[in-house]
């Protein structure tokens, strides 16, 4: 089996996914502009144990699901851990300008500057139940324009799920009720 970063024993109580992201988040002050303190979690998708421990805990809290929905760039990586796990396939949410023919767009606000999210629409059955996937909810802007995209398209949002939630920033409130899930809140 390959090594892992978490420490933990092979007869030690299996890390749950929160300890896993506290102990091996990357925080960094003043990126990518002053001001921000950044969580960066490629150390936690760089961990065997940890990816497959973090990937399940963001499907756990959801009830059927027919696709999960990635976000570019960070959310791709765990849209599709978390999209084997649960044996749905992973639709593309992405930045403006990288899919062809067909798209539907949505503009929103981020923690830093504004941004637009695209999407192929022919790629979302009609009233499929699609679970939004992303590794951190800041003002929610992102996962927002996600779920608007997913619903004019004529998906159901099942959920949006989250690896990390910063809580100060207020963002479940740009959610409107749809259900959401976090593994860790800072
Ligand atoms: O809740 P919000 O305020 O909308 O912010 C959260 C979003 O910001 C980051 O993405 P970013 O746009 O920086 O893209 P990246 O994943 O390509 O780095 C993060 O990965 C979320 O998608
Ligand atoms: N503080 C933060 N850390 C990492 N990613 C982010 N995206 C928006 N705000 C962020």
């Amino acid at each position: 089996m390959a090594a892992d970063a978490t420490g933990a024993g092979p007869d030690g109580p299996a890390p749950t996914a929160a300890e896993l992201v506290d102990r091996l988040t990357r925080v960094q002050q003043d990126f990518p502009i002053p001001g921000i303190l950044f969580r960066d979690l490629t150390p936690v998708l760089a961990d065997p144990l940890a990816l497959r421990t973090v990937a399940s805990a963001l499907i756990a809290q959801h009830g059927p699901i027919d696709l999960i929905a990635g976000l570019e760039s960070r959310g791709f990586l765990l849209g599709a851990a978390a999209a084997v796990l649960a044996g749905t396939g992973v639709l593309a949410i992405r930045k403006p300008g990288k899919l062809p023919g067909d798209i539907l767009a949505e503009d929103y606000t981020l923690e830093y500057g504004t941004a637009r999210l695209e999407l192929h629409p022919a790629d979302v059955p009609t009233g499929s139940r699609v679970l939004v996937v992303d590794d951190l909810l800041a003002t929610g802007g992102t996962a927002a324009a996600a779920c608007r995209l997913l619903e004019r398209a004529g998906a159901v949002v099942a959920g949006v799920a989250v690896v990390i939630e910063l809580v100060d920033l207020d963002g479940r409130q740009a959610l409107e009720g749809r259900p959401f899930s976090t593994v860790r809140q800072y």
